[in-house]
């Protein structure tokens, strides 16, 4: 028989109305059966998810502060679609737990974790299907590493002889019972797990959009959707800031070739974007196949004269960093000159200590932090095959008098990154879909 994986966000779940269109979804095929539900997200671009109003419930039992009124709030947006199709069924007794819980000081992680938890159980309720806590199957370890192989087996042992199973996304447990999460939006990497461990023939990711967009629809107007990516330039494009699907969501179902189809819940006929294997060789008709980028970064810009030629050079400053915990996203160099791209939130409170031990290291000519950085990936198998994807790149960004102040063209060339300033990257997104999308209709 055939077999699904469905994963719904919270978009497609904030509301008795949402639910009412992924029951539908579910019921219109027999092989959807393993149900994969985030917390309700939000009902308009004003509201709030319930893993937010968790997080400051959470943040409120803290401080040792009164939290009820915010808890009942979340237990109001259950009960709304409780109520719509006059469910028997109460999350009461889930609710007076859950706050029993955080008096006694329960982590972060299992108040946020409750906002699937409880979902879960409503949406198994609704559609009749058997409820599995992921705390029992999705496993973490001691220090909140994800345990993949461990966890596809406790998957495999428990999912024997259940048919139509709904498993909350978002988080697991350490073998102790210690509520983890993933990073935000994980509930995407659940389902992709729970594809891989029922060898699903796909797994359907549905959100509120009609697929993979060649750019962010909050950037550019109405972009066109990506009838097909292959997994690596999803990752790019996911890593880049495209937020549909987490960038961990490609590993687990990648090894096993189960293509994933991102669909609309609020357009459930729009066959979407299907994500298949690298090696696939079916070219869009666009030399790109999308555009994103992320705000938020800064660069340390070092001259020192015959910086070439002095050996070690790198690996000082590139330890300096290590010691303090800094990750670095790209560094392009020159004779004399070498830069390094750092996320700002990686060097919070680090600053003037990595910049005096880079000095005490190297003794560079001249250093100086730049910040306020965007980067801005075009991603593409098309690039491979074509030539002067780069000059149409800087020729849309100089047409709009945008600086750059780093490229980086990645060795598989699949893609290539730019560095601006952040006051300029929606325009440079834009541009760079005219060019290679508008102009060529
Ligand atoms: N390239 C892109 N294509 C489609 N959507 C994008 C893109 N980049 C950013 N987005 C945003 O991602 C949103 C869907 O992701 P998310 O909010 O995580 O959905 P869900 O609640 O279904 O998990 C869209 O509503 C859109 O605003
Ligand atoms: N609810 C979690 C996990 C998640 O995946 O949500 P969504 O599918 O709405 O992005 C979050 O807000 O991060």
């Amino acid at each position: 028989m055939a077999n699904k994986v469905v994963k719904f966000g919270g978009s497609s779940l904030a509301d008795a109305a949402q639910f009412r269109k992924v029951a539908a979804i579910i019921h219109a095929e027999d092989a959807r059966r393993y149900v994969v539900p985030s917390a309700p997200g939000k009902r308009n671009s004003a509201d709030t998810k319930v893993t937010d109003m968790l997080y400051a419930c959470h943040e409120l039992a803290q401080k040792g502060q009164e939290f009820s009124q915010d808890l009942n709030r979340i237990h109001s947006r259950y009960q709304g679609i409780i109520d719509d199709p006059g469910l028997a069924f109460s999350l009461d007794d889930a609710f007076a737990r859950i706050a029993a819980d955080l008096k006694q000081g329960a982590s972060r992680d299992y108040a946020a974790s409750r906002g699937e938890y409880l979902n879960g159980m409503l949406l198994a309720n609704y559609l009749g299907y058997a409820f599995l806590d992921a705390a029992e199957v999705i496993r973490f370890d001691q220090n909140g590493a994800f345990q993949l192989d461990e966890t596809i087996a406790l998957l495999r042992q428990r999912l024997s002889g259940m048919d139509r199973v709904v498993l909350p996304g978002f988080y697991g447990a350490t073998a102790d019972g210690h509520v983890r999460t993933f990073s935000r939006g994980g509930s995407d990497v659940t389902g992709s797990i729970l594809a891989r461990a029922v060898k699903a023939d796909i797994y359907e990711n549905w959100t509120d959009v009609s697929g993979f967009l060649i750019a962010d629809p909050r950037v550019v107007n109405d972009p066109k959707v990506i009838s097909t990516i292959t997994y690596e330039e999803l990752r790019e494009l996911s890593y880049m800031g495209a937020t549909v699907l987490h960038e961990d969501a490609i590993f687990p179902v990648r090894t096993a070739g189960i293509p994933i189809n991102i669909r609309n819940t609020n357009c459930p006929d729009a066959p979407g974007t299907m994500i298949v294997s690298d090696d696939n060789d079916e070219v869009s008709g666009y030399t790109i196949t999308g555009i994103a980028g992320k705000k938020g970064f800064c660069a340390i810009n070092m001259q020192k004269a015959m910086m070439n030629s002095e050996l070690g050079f790198c690996r000082k400053v590139l330890g300096v960093l290590e010691d303090n915990g800094v990750n670095f996203e790209h560094m392009p160099s020159g004779i004399d000159t070498m830069s390094i791209i750092i996320s700002e939130a990686d060097m919070e409170g680090k600053e003037q200590q990595v910049l005096s031990q880079i000095r005490k290291a190297v003794n560079p000519d001249h250093i100086e932090v730049e910040h306020g950085i965007a980067l801005l990936a075009v991603v593409g198998r098309g690039m491979r095959r074509t030539r002067g994807t780069a000059a149409r790149i800087f020729a849309a960004l100089a047409h709009a008098r945008i600086n750059i102040k780093m490229i980086d063209q990645g060795s598989s060339e699949l893609n290539v990154i730019v560095g601006i300033s952040e006051s300029d990257f929606a325009e440079a997104t834009r541009r760079i879909y005219d060019m290679f999308i508008n102009s060529v209709e």
